[in-house]
């Protein structure tokens, strides 16, 4: 096996059409992507799409079946040869957070320092201690600490070698969802500041949000796309990503024009995603701050359930064709369910898929 000749750098990594499996069956299949120094990617979807199989490859504990992982240029995996986990220089940070409970803060941060001189080892334990918010902690013991802190430990210990790369597989899933409304933006805090390159794995999208730069999204051991928060939300590039990323509903249209569409929300005009011929039939993705509640309108619905969440309504409309979408309403617009309401709609971008 190789080894890695550098280390101590920030680097790329790029998945060039990546299989991994388990028993020559594939689990992820042709998935690629480039997460460029210093960014924080993300890999997210729902349980059991092969996020954890992903990064397992990409630390070197699963063989590829084909395609190619490469480290700043470097090759680390094809499906002849891999670098071994330990020789790859990249950190870890799991759920289970796993600090060895026999030693201090202190002694768990300084693991991975075996190779630097006393003071060295010293003065990066102290500096990351102050990093993540704890001094004053190196001396107590795992248990002393609650969950949040430990999780913090945890990170502190995987970067403190100071990796290529920091793979985190759910590591705030154990933790309570105050907790990690906290400490999500804490982490990222921490990442940005030593310009730590880092992928996560999470089925959570709030927490994707709060934390990465790049987001690929995952279905069935396949990448839909990579992209932005912003993009992945907005411009979403097949259905799944569509509909797994936030609310929407997905309206029967039929494209009238270069710009504009028919739907049972009268005529929309916006920019098309791509080219769909005129009396092309689609379906429109319309998210619920896409539906505006209008006196207005000749267009109404029936409110057929609500939910109150402080700022604004979620109602859920039902339209004259029986079709039902979502819709925010400022919360002073307090509608009664069964209430017939105005809607219509507002897009710049029309992000639509054959029917
Ligand atoms: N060691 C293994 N041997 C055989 N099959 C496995 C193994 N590990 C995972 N799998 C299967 O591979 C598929 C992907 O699993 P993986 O853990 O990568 O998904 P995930 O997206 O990380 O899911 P979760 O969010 O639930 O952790 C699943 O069908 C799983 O049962």
């Amino acid at each position: 096996m190789a080894s890695l000749s550098s280390h101590n750098t920030l680097k790329d990594i790029t998945l060039n059409d990546v299989s991994v499996g388990y028993d020559k069956c594939a689990v992820v299949q042709g998935a690629s992507f480039t997460l460029l120094e210093g960014q924080i990617g993300c890999l997210l979807g729902p349980s059991g799409c092969g996020k954890s199989t992903l990064l397992r490859a990409i630390a070197g504990f699963e063989p590829l079946m084909s395609g190619e992982i490469l480290l700043d240029d470097e090759l680390i995996s094809n499906h002849q040869q891999m670098i071994s986990p330990e020789h790859r220089h990249i950190g870890m940070v799991f759920q289970d957070i796993a600090l060895f409970p026999h030693l201090t803060i202190g002694q768990n941060i300084a693991f991975g320092l075996g190779e630097w001189s006393k003071g060295d080892a010293q003065r990066r334990v102290a500096y990351l201690l102050d990093l993540v918010g704890l001094s004053g902690f190196e001396q107590r013991y795992p248990h002393s600490l609650s969950g949040g802190q430990q999780q913090r430990v945890a990170l502190a210990r995987a970067i403190a070698p100071q990796p290529k790369l920091l793979l985190m597989d759910e590591p705030f899933s154990g933790l309570d969802a105050k907790l990690r409304e906290e400490l999500v933006p804490d982490i990222r805090e921490i990442l940005k500041h030593e310009k730590m390159s880092a992928i996560l794995v999470t089925h959570d999208q709030m927490e994707a949000f709060a934390m990465a730069d790049q987001i690929s999204v995952m279905d069935a051991g396949k990448i839909h796309q990579t992209g932005s928060s912003y993009q992945i939300y907005h411009r979403p590039e097949t259905r799944f990503v569509a509909s797994f990323i936030g609310h929407g509903d997905f309206l029967p249209a039929k494209v009238c024009g270069a710009d504009c569409v028919h739907s049972d929300l009268g005529t929309i005009r916006g920019k098309l995603n791509h080219g769909f011929a005129d009396n092309t039939e689609v379906e429109l993705l319309v998210r619920p701050d896409d539906i505006l509640h209008d006196n207005d309108s000749e267009f109404m619905g029936v409110i057929v359930s609500k939910w109150f969440r402080g700022s604004h309504f979620l109602y859920r409309v039902k339209l004259a064709s029986g079709k039902i979408v979502y819709c925010f309403v400022s919360s002073h617009h307090n509608h009664s369910m069964g209430e017939k309401i105005g809607l219509s709609v507002n897009l710049d971008h029309l992000v639509m898929f054959p029917k």
